[in-house]
């Protein structure tokens, strides 16, 4: 039990510290993470729905999670092919991707629910 709540603790710690280090070296995850506090305080603000808050949380997450799935795809193409290589471009260029896919999803509802907000 005790060393299942060390190795619990110790998972923990460890998601943390990327969390630290993302927001410390990654201006990608700093700024995502910039948008998501300036949508926050704009809720905070004028006032969502409990769902438009749901919705809101859900998309910021989602976003900076991507971001940070983005960051771990690029830092292993780094690692395994720091020289130019048309594969690490394609890989690189596919994170890329599922990030402005959820951003440009999470920019759509945020204006339909603002569109909504300020009627
Ligand atoms: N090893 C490589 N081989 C081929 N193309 C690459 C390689 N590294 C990066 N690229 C190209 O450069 C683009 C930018 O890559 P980079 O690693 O600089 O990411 P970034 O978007 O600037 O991210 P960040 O600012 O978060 O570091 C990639 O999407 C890809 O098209």
């Amino acid at each position: 039990m005790i060393s299942y709540l060390r190795r619990l603790i110790n998972k923990f710690a460890n998601a943390f510290s990327g969390i630290a280090y993302g927001l410390k070296h990654d201006r990608s995850i700093g700024f995502q993470c910039l948008i998501g506090a300036a949508v926050l305080l704009f809720g905070g603000l004028y006032g969502f729905t409990l769902s438009e808050w749901l919705f809101i949380l859900l998309l910021i997450c989602l976003v900076i999670a991507a971001e940070f799935f983005n960051s771990a795809i690029e830092k292993c193409v780094d690692l395994i092919s720091p020289q130019y290589n048309e594969l690490a471009k394609i890989i690189k260029d596919y994170g890329a991707a599922a990030v402005l896919v959820v951003s440009l999803a999470a920019l759509l509802a945020g204006l339909l629910i603002l569109k909504g907000a300020l009627r």
